[in-house]
């Protein structure tokens, strides 16, 4: 169990009323598995927000009782103003979602898959040129959707996302089996999607694309949030938290040093800068990754767990113990990067 002198924290900050995603203590119970154990969380319009977890976590469970797919045990989650369960078909309205298991029409252009599903949203049909447009495959729109490539597909898949312009959409490892370019093409539009104000809210394995990508994130283990934060937090509460902290210094005759960040008394830093010799200095900042780990007790890679117990958010390594507390926090105004 948790060391709950460590749990003392400040009571949670209520969600903005603008918020386009609310969750409040959701529960879902599969019989005797807790899936989800009382989360809490809140985006905000133009939020990238990412679901962070192990396999089993209890990221798709989330995902499903926020796009309306499923019914919470307890608790609430609302997406735009309007209540999954009380008002399931207004709160639907507003989102769309891009999941792992949604099928393409492969025998029908990328035209008309999506004229289908705007006729479906009841949207006007000038719209679908427009999102092929967005998405960067109109050169390929009267092509049939066999003949593409897996990131034109996840693109369509994007585009068909959007026909209702939702105000919250659901991306499930939106890049997974991406090339790096693609991957980076897709990122992009997820990018100018928020500028423009939607809500997105994406789970991924990727660190690095977590990194890049989400303003805020949200780990979970064993269905509960364990750090909600900007990425950027997440690491420097990690980095604050490390003894032995260095930089490595690359100095004119290329020469490298790891200078102590901890020791005053060590002026070679300030004194190869006043001499000009500084080419690069390099910081062991900690990776989304090295956060995970710190609070998972092992690495996303290491699915089986099998450098150790896995310790899981009730029994955090004894590394992690001292901020792993520190940082569960359900929702932070202002978090943007
Ligand atoms: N329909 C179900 N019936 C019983 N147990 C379920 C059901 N759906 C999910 N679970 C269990 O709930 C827990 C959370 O699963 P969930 O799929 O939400 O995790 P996840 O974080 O999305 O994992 P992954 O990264 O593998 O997709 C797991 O222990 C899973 O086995």
């Amino acid at each position: 169990m948790p060391d709950q002198t460590l749990a003392a924290q400040d009571p949670p900050v209520p969600p903005p009323p603008d918020a386009a995603v609310v969750v409040e203590d959701l529960v879902k119970r599969f019989g005797d598995v807790e899936a989800v154990r009382g989360i809490s969380f809140a985006a905000a319009p133009g939020e990238v927000f990412g679901l962070l977890g192990h396999n089993g976590a209890g990221k798709t469970t989330t995902i499903r009782i926020l796009t309306g797919r499923s019914r919470p045990t307890s608790g609430t989650a609302s997406v735009g103003g309007h209540d999954l369960v009380a008002d399931r078909e207004a709160a639907r309205a507003e989102l769309n979602l891009v999941f792992e298991d949604q099928n393409l029409y492969l025998r029908l252009t990328g035209r008309e898959n999506l004229a289908l599903f705007a006729q479906l949203y009841g949207a006007p049909p000038e719209r679908v040129d427009a999102l092929l447009r967005r998405v960067g495959i109109e050169h390929a729109a009267g092509r049939k959707v066999k003949t593409y490539s897996t990131g034109m597909k996840q693109r369509l898949l994007l585009a068909r996302a959007l026909v209702n312009e939702p105000r919250v959409l659901f991306l499930d490892e939106p890049t997974r089996g991406l090339d790096p370019l693609s991957a980076r093409t897709l990122r992009e539009i997820v990018r100018d999607l928020a500028a423009a104000g939607t809500a997105v809210v994406i789970t991924t394995h990727d660190m690095t694309e977590a990194d890049e990508l989400c303003d805020r994130v949200a780990f979970l283990a064993e269905g509960r949030v364990v750090a909600l934060d900007t990425p950027r937090e997440l690491k420097l509460s990690l980095a604050a938290r490390r003894a032995g902290r260095h930089a490595r210094v690359t100095l004119d005759d290329r020469s490298e040093h790891e200078v102590p960040l901890d020791d005053p008394a060590d002026r070679r830093l300030t004194e190869w800068q006043a001499a000009g010799r500084v080419l690069a200095v390099h910081s062991d900042e900690p990776t989304l990754a090295d956060v995970f780990v710190a609070l998972a007790g092992r690495g996303l890679d290491d699915e089986d767990g099998d450098d150790g117990d896995d310790p899981g958010p009730d029994a955090p390594s004894d590394g992690a113990r001292k901020w792993w507390h520190w940082l569960v926090w359900p929702y932070r105004p202002g978090g943007r990067r």
